[in-house]
């Protein structure tokens, strides 16, 4: 069981609360410097998603910014469930693990992404201490994505 502090708790709440999930998440994804961009090994499991075949394809790509959008709902599934998000995200480790089988070293990387393009966002606001919350959040998100893993 996690134990979140009121700061972490409203901190985390706070910034969901801020940012713009069309742009955050997609950045997070597709700018130039993210993560289907520096760790194109990423793109395999979207070969569905049509052209990604350059940085410049990849921030266009319709499809990749859709589901840049999907990734930060996904969040907000944690956000709202903080005491429970191993439970609230059963069913999406599963199909990350055995149908789409994505490495779970992954999720550290597009963390990371989300960090970056959060701090930039959130400009002076992203202190150590918020970040220190986030980083926690995201810490407790891919220990639940990982969990249904064998
Ligand atoms: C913070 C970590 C992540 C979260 C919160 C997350 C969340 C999600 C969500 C909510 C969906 C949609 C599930 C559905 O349709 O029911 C999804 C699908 C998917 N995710 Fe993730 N994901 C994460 C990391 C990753 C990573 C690192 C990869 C691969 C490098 C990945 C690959 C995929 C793929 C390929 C799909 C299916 C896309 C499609 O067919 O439309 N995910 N993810």
């Amino acid at each position: 069981m996690v134990e979140w502090t009121d700061f972490e708790r409203a901190t985390i709440q706070n910034i969901f609360s801020k940012i713009d999930y069309d742009v955050v998440g997609p950045a997070a994804l597709t700018r130039s410097d993210m993560c289907l961009v520096v760790y194109p090994w990423t793109q395999r499991y979207f070969a569905k998603f049509g052209n990604l075949y350059n940085a410049d394809a990849i921030s266009a790509n319709p499809n990749v910014k859709a589901h840049g959008k999907t990734v930060l709902c996904g969040l907000e599934r944690a956000v709202k469930n903080l005491d429970n998000i191993k439970a609230e995200y059963t069913e999406l480790s599963v199909l990350h693990s055995e149908k789409l089988q994505v490495d779970p070293d992954n999720f550290l990387l597009l963390a990371d992404c989300l960090t970056v393009v959060i701090a930039a966002q959130l400009g002076e606001d992203f202190t150590a201490d918020v970040h220190a919350a986030f980083q926690k959040f995201l810490a407790v998100v891919v220990s639940a994505l990982r969990k249904q893993y064998h």
